[in-house]
């Protein structure tokens, strides 16, 4: 893993996972530019005290081949309109970072030149060594996989401290907290109990992936102004997934 900075900052590089629903703001489809612009300041803020941030974001709020294929399209045609959902996201953000001064590159998985850099390992590492921040877009390349699945593997492919998966929710809890008001928040837990509970806030391919690679993951709300800098400054927002349960505070 990436050596973790100075005392005033916990993190050298992490990968941040945000959800394609997030930029949709309070609509149901489409991206709210308002919303663009708060994640990019708060992007920018994390940027300025020296974090390297490598940034996954979803296309839900565009398509999903799940979704698609249930209304009968062929579900591969939908996973890859998946994935270009989220180039476009990319794209999206890409814009707002530059507006706010922060130098930012897309890399993604499916080549598209002329509108985004392919994906390569080496570099992605030498734009985040520069302070730059880097969109992996397109998700794994593949289909039949989330862009879950992606941030994992690209968080485990440059080195990264730790995954924050940035939801709706406050963390992982024991079930699904919009189903039942009652469920309970952890702050930790580990890889084989969000397994063997078969947990879903994160789908069960991406958790053996960390699990494997023993790279701890961080779930928190991404709803709130502030949440960003809150999560990395504060260890006990959200829930943190990681092999044994850690008892320093
Ligand atoms: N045990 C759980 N803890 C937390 N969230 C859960 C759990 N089980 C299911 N969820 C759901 O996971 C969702 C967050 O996952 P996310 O990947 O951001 O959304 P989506 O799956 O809709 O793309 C929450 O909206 C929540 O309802
Ligand atoms: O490696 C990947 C990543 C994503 N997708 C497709 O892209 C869609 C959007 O990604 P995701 O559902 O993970 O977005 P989020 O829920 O995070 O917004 C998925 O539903 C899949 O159809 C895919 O096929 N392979």
């Amino acid at each position: 893993m990436a050596n973790t900075a100075d005392s005033t900052n916990k993190y050298k590089r992490i990968l941040l996972k945000l959800s394609g629903e997030a930029l949709a703001g309070s609509k149901s489809f489409g991206i709210d530019p308002a919303v663009l612009d708060r994640m990019a300041i708060e992007i920018g803020q994390l940027v300025g005290i020296g974090i390297q941030i490598g940034l996954v974001i979803g296309g839900g709020n565009l398509f999903r081949g799940k979704e698609l294929s249930d209304a009968g399209l062929d579900r591969v045609s939908g996973d890859h309109m998946g994935m270009l959902a989220t180039v476009m996201n990319a794209i999206a953000m890409r814009d707002a970072l530059e507006r706010s001064n922060i130098a930012t590159v897309v890399m993604s998985s499916i080549s598209m030149t002329g509108v985004v850099d392919d994906y390569d390992r080496r570099k992605a590492m030498r734009h985040l060594s520069k302070g730059e921040v880097v969109i992996f877009a397109a998700g794994t390349g593949n289909p039949f996989f989330t862009t879950d699945s992606a941030a994992c593997l690209r968080g485990i492919e440059i080195d990264a401290d730790v995954v924050f998966k940035a939801t709706n929710v406050d963390g992982v809890y024991d079930s699904d907290p919009r189903k039942n008001p009652k469920a309970v928040r952890y702050e930790q837990l580990t890889y084989n109990e969000a397994l063997e509970k078969k947990l879903g806030v994160m789908d069960l391919t991406a958790i053996c992936l960390v699990r494997d690679h023993n790279m701890p993951v961080r779930v928190f709300n991404m709803n709130e102004p502030g949440a960003l800098v809150k999560v990395i400054t504060d260890r006990s927002v959200g829930t943190t997934m990681l092999e044994t349960i850690d008892n320093v505070k």
